[in-house]
């Protein structure tokens, strides 16, 4: 990668305005359930403390609609934060007002304070240029490490490079380095696992994916398309109509360029779509009328663990199945396990697939799993992340 990081920067003694992604999981009564992308910026906050930069941390939670709203707080996560770091990190009152002003400017070497939730400003996703400059007036350094947000253009992801000296993270160094070379050098052969409710949402990693990879398995919902696109009947399945055409193109396009295709063979399909629904394994050309495919069969589970079996390098994004239902997990289970033992450098895609490697236990055989859904989505398409763009190049 050949954006500056913040070992290229003398951050003694500056204040340092770092965008971290902390838009983490609550439960009901308020307790953080999963602070993987808090624990993942701790390398980056740990180096600045111990280089003597004042640390400023900024992120949004949840998207309050430029509104103060305190359920959106990132209270608990300065407390969470405080602990973790065994020093206090003093929570602003607000963004870019009194409160964050006047402790950025008491903030003594090594010490850290958070500012309040950036998307209270409604400027903040406009990428307003005034905003962005109001935040960068805060600090001397930007440094940026919210890669589940750098495909964000917002003001505090990208417009706030502007005005600062800007460098990137840890984190955002790491998910980029992973996943970039997975994509310009992988270790073959190199295998992609898509799955998921929607071809929409991933025709574009797809398509970017088909130039790359030797193997492309796709399952989950979206696999129904592509059984329509080939003449299956798919009972009442998830199924984009308007994309059908575009699935047709594409499997004829992997059979161009020699792209090993691979769809179920069979499925677990239910009555309805409930968890507890009555079910039953039927091939892919067998769908009944009235059943939907919730799941890839025992057949498909085996041929695509043989298909990973081999891999140098697998990227997997999406659950091969509705996977919050146990009913319906076997498939994804049964990829993850393969994905595990095949030890390949493996992949993960942020979102549901991450959340599911990490609930079966699989989170610890895994490369890497990105703390960006959407973010490692857009790379994977080949885009261009406009909060890493931002960012200032090593010379
Ligand atoms: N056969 C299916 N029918 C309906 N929904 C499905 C099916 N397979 C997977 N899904 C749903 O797809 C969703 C996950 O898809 P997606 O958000 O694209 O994954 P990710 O977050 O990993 O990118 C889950 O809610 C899952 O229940
Ligand atoms: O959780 C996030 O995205 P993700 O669910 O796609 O990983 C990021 O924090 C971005 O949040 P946003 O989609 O409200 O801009």
């Amino acid at each position: 990668m050949n954006k500056k990081t913040v070992e290229d920067i003398d951050v003694a003694g500056k204040r340092v305005l770092v965008r971290c992604d902390f838009n983490v999981p609550f439960d009901a009564e308020g307790n953080i359930t999963d602070p993987k992308r808090i624990n993942e910026a701790m390398k980056t906050i740990k180096y600045l403390i111990d280089h003597k930069a004042k640390v400023i941390l900024c992120s949004h939670l949840g998207r309050p609609k430029g509104e103060f709203n305190m359920k959106y707080s990132l209270a608990p996560v300065a407390e969470y934060l405080s602990k973790a770091l065994g020093q206090e990190v003093k929570m602003a009152k607000d963004v870019v007002g009194e409160s964050a002003k006047s402790i950025a400017a008491s903030l003594q070497d090594g010490e850290v304070e958070m500012i309040e939730n950036v998307r209270f400003h409604k400027e903040e996703e406009k990428n307003d240029p005034a905003f962005a400059k109001e935040l960068a007036s805060l600090a001397e350094i930007y440094v940026n490490d919210a890669f589940g947000t750098a495909h964000r253009a917002h003001a505090s992801t990208a417009g706030v490079a502007d005005y600062l000296p800007a460098v990137c993270g840890y984190l955002i160094q790491k998910e980029i380095t992973i996943m970039g070379g997975a994509l310009t050098e992988p270790k073959r052969p190199f295998v992609a696992i898509l799955g998921g409710a929607k071809v929409s949402d991933k025709i574009g990693v797809i398509t970017n994916l088909l130039d790359k990879v030797d193997t492309l398995i796709i399952g989950g919902g979206m696999a129904y398309t592509f059984m329509n696109a080939l003449g299956y009947s798919i009972g009442t399945s998830i199924c984009e109509g308007d994309k059908v055409e575009l699935a047709k193109d594409t499997m004829a396009k992997a059979k161009e360029k020699g792209v090993k295709f691979l769809l179920p063979v069979d499925n677990v399909v239910a009555t309805e779509y409930k968890a507890d629904a009555e079910n039953k394994v039927v091939d892919s050309d067998q769908i009944p009328d009235g059943w939907m495919g919730m799941d890839i069969g025992p057949k498909t589970c085996e041929l695509f663990a043989d298909a990973i079996k081999g891999a140098g390098t697998v990227v997997w994004n999406g659950p091969m199945g509705v996977s919050e239902w146990d009913a319906f997990a076997n498939g994804t289970i049964a990829v993850a396990k393969a994905v595990a033992d095949s030890g390949a450098i493996s992949i993960i895609g942020g979102g549901d697939s991450a959340a599911a490697v990490e609930k079966l236990g699989f989170a610890d055989k895994m490369t890497h799993i990105s703390t960006g859904g959407g973010a490692s989505l857009e790379f994977l398409e080949g885009k261009v992340l406009p909060g890493i763009a931002c960012l200032n190049d090593k010379d």
